[in-house]
């Protein structure tokens, strides 16, 4: 090493040790709040402990920021034209640096120390090029090892600096964060963002942006970074509506769970399109005939019509006993009440109340009328009590029951699917043997394609309250009970010392009400189902169905989105077949289309290999440019079914051996999963996962569905002609499969290759 590249790392090395000793500063003060907080005790009014609580939660939410950004807290060094704006000048190259790192800090006479990287003065930092430098004379990567700096590259703009000795160049950090072995867990670019998702990153809040790009091009790595910046610079109008970001399912969301903490950023709502509809883990839809129906837009009018269809008439007149006095209800009385309730325009449980108010009015007044003819008595007698009777009677209840019963989304979903004639009532216009393929038990678990049917069902329901039953919520009721128990000792103690009587358990309950209020924004959306988000990014957005995008889309009524995938890569029944024909219905052609265009994860002569099977079998895709020509060609085994396991096993003994320590994929049709999970799982014990592997696992055993968004060392493929055959002869599982490794690619097969995969 040179000793003008050992002295500049010493410089850079004594300049991060001042922004650690700040950050550990900001730790300690913020420890020392938090302690002083909690010392206050559990003691004083309802609203101090609120107030305590509020300021607990704000330190140990800023606790937890500055420890995420421990890891690589800087990475980026720009030396620009002084503009007098700058850090204090380096003596070394006379000019004036701006450090940028994963967030701002400035000392105790708020100087600035370091820029966060979504602040615009850190823009050049990856935007600066040679023809347009914007002010940047030099820009350096600073590589981290612990605290200290271990490598520097050096990317000079100003020809006048090329001659000064303070440039240092290697293999280039890009390069080097490639090369880097994968965790299972997907790591933030911050580093590295190349220009041309910089630009979409900090494009402005309104409207949607629509990705397209294809696999590895960075699509999930710019929508992550897209979410921290639009936090950082809308803060204010995010903050309280928060953003949404939903993902294929929850291996995907668990791989990419770490990226926005360690950019400081961990208020963000993150769900799976399976628990979309809150309390409910939603198993994937296997049957591609019903998912492709329940997808369909169309679903909207069946859930209605279902909806509106549990708003029954009564064929003829009914006799309903209220204190040993026969009334009747007549078809009539029913109808105007149906009617009367339709027009409040209200959902349906909300509806009913009117339905249920006019009807119990209409019987009260029978009964008060025989009641009269039946006594002589003048009407002036008090009969006020008379609509509370008729409410109580239990033949009042069933018959009220029956023309228009409370119900939950999960209950009318559930029972549609269930009953034949309910769905042929819901969905004329379905053939016989669509309505026979979307036939199921009751008591079957909800699928992801149940979700936006639920979610639909739940917006045309409304709350659940019912009028025949007391005024309070089941969870109110059930607080004050809990509050109750918890009570009776305080009393006991409160009453030793002469006192009692200062908190009732209604107040207890309503704390629990005032504590719903103090939580986060990101803690009141996932339990809301009417909560609108300010942003929602959507990954893998090509496999949603038109369903899916109308809850989507619903909560967020501003239609503010970022839309990344790639249409090429749709496996799903009903995804889309392009970007104008999945958004035109919610969006019009009001929003931006961006492109990538460079292939970050896999080395060209696999990418290759991925794009001649695409495009022999008819897929229309464009092909990103590999930054990386790779070590290997893909390795094609060919067996027999006699052999196929032994093979395969020797297959992924091998390519152990490359990875060293690596992660390695084993990607199988899903009729093989258990059978080949579980031969794996014999040889090769606890390292054996699923979904994205863990740090402690680097096998993961998967099916190409579930290898969507994910990326591995190396990958393993069984039999690919059996990936096509399973998703209805498309090629865009296997395309996926392929695109998953960062280093090698092995395919063992008994069958026929599909077109393309052989050189
Ligand atoms: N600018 C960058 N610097 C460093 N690494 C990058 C950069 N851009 C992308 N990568 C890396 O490339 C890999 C692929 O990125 P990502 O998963 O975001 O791609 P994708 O387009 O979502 O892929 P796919 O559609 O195939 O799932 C990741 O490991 C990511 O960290």
């Amino acid at each position: 090493m040179t000793d003008t590249i050992q002295a500049d790392l010493l410089a850079e090395s004594d300049y991060v040790g001042r922004l650690y000793a700040r950050l550990d500063e900001l730790r300690a003060e913020k420890v020392r709040q938090l302690e002083r907080t909690r010392a206050q005790g559990a003691i004083g009014t309802f609203q101090n402990m609120s107030e305590r609580d509020s300021f607990a939660t704000l330190y140990e939410d800023r606790i937890a920021q500055l420890d995420a950004v421990e890891d690589r807290l800087v990475f980026g060094r720009l030396d620009m034209a002084g503009n007098g704006q700058e850090q204090a000048e380096d003596p070394g190259t006379g000019s004036s640096p701006r450090y940028i790192g994963r967030i701002g800090l400035s000392d105790d006479e708020l100087n600035r120390m370091m820029i966060d990287w979504r602040a615009s003065e850190a823009a050049p930092f990856y935007q600066a090029t040679a023809l347009n430098p914007r002010g940047v004379r030099r820009r350096r990567h600073l590589m981290l090892s612990g605290r200290t700096v271990a490598g520097i590259e050096d990317d000079v703009l100003d020809e006048t600096w090329l001659d000064e000795g303070h440039t240092h160049h290697g293999e280039g950090a890009l390069m080097a964060a490639l090369r880097e072995k994968r965790t299972g867990r997907m790591g933030d670019i911050v580093g590295t963002i190349q220009a041309e998702q910089d630009a979409i990153i900090r494009a402005g809040l309104p409207g949607a942006v629509v990705v397209q790009g294809g696999p590895g091009t960075g699509k999930t790595a710019v929508a992550l970074h897209r979410a921290a910046f639009l936090l950082y610079e809308y803060r204010e109008r995010l903050k309280n509506a928060g953003v949404l970001i939903v993902g294929p399912s929850n291996s995907f969301m668990r791989y990419i769970e770490r990226v926005l903490p360690s950019l400081g950023e961990t208020g963000v709502v993150m769900s799976s399109v399976g628990e979309l509809y809150h309390g409910l883990h939603a198993v994937p839809e296997t049957n591609r005939t019903v998912a492709r129906l329940k997808g369909q837009l169309s679903m909207a009018k069946v859930i209605a019509n279902a909806v509106r269809n549990r708003q029954r008439l009564i064929p003829e007149t009914r006799t309903v006993v209220v204190e040993g006095t026969r009334l009747s209800l007549t078809p009539k009385m029913v109808k105007n009440a149906r009617e009367r309730a339709r027009h409040t325009h209200k959902p349906y449980n909300e509806a009913r109340e009117t339905f249920v108010k006019v009807l119990v009015g209409d019987l009260a007044e029978q009964l008060r009328r025989k009641l009269e003819e039946s006594a002589g008595q003048s009407s002036t007698t008090d009969r006020s009590y008379l609509p509370q009777e008729v409410r109580e009677s239990h033949d009042v209840r069933v018959a009220l029951n029956l023309c228009w019963m409370p119900m939950t989304p999960q209950q009318l979903v559930a029972e549609l699917f269930a009953t034949p004639h309910l769905l042929a009532a819901a969905a004329p216009h379905l053939k016989e043997k669509d309505r026979d393929a979307l036939y199921r038990r009751a008591n079957s678990p909800f699928t992801e394609a149940d979700v936006p049917l639920l979610d639909e069902a739940a917006q045309l329901l409304g709350e659940f309250a019912d009028p025949l039953a007391g005024a309070h919520t089941a969870q109110y009721e059930a607080d004050v009970e809990n509050a109750k128990a918890a009570l009776l000792n305080m009393h006991t103690m409160l009453e030793n010392a002469g006192i009692d009587g200062v908190v009732t358990a209604e107040q207890v309950a309503g704390v629990n009400q005032e504590t719903a209020a103090r939580l986060t924004a990101a803690e009141r959306a996932v339990s809301d189902r009417t909560w609108a988000y300010g942003h929602i990014v959507v990954d893998e957005a090509q496999e949603l169905s038109p369903m899916q995008w109308r809850l989507l889309v619903r909560r967020c009524p501003m239609k503010s989105f970022t839309i990344v995938g790639d249409i090429a890569q749709t496996s799903a029944a009903s995804g889309a077949s392009s970007w104008s024909q999945a958004l035109e219905p919610f969006f019009g052609d009001r929003f931006e289309l961006e492109e990538l265009t460079v292939n970050y994860r896999t080395p060209a002569q696999i990418a290759d290999a991925a794009v001649r099977v695409a495009q022999a079998a008819g897929l229309r895709i464009t092909t990103p440019q590999a930054v990386r020509e790779g070590d290997w060609p893909p390795v094609l085994t060919k067996t027999t079914e006699a052999q196929v396991e032994a093979t395969l096993l020797d297959a992924l003994a091998q390519e152990l051996e490359y990875s060293a320590g690596g992660l390695q994929a084993v990607i199988v049709p899903q009729q093989d999963l258990h059978r080949v999970r579980a031969a794996v799982t014999a040889v090769h014990g606890d390292r054996v996962g699923t979904g994205s592997g863990g740090l402690s696992q680097d096998i993961v055993v998967i099916t190409a569905r579930e290898s969507k968004g994910l990326e591995f060392d190396g990958v393993l493929i069984l039999e690919p002609a059996e990936l096509v055959d399973e998703v209805d002869g498309g090629v865009g599982d296997l395309y996926v499969a392929m695109t998953r490794t960062t280093q090698r690619l092995h395919v063992v097969h008994t069958r026929q290759l599909p077109e393309g995969l052989e050189q």
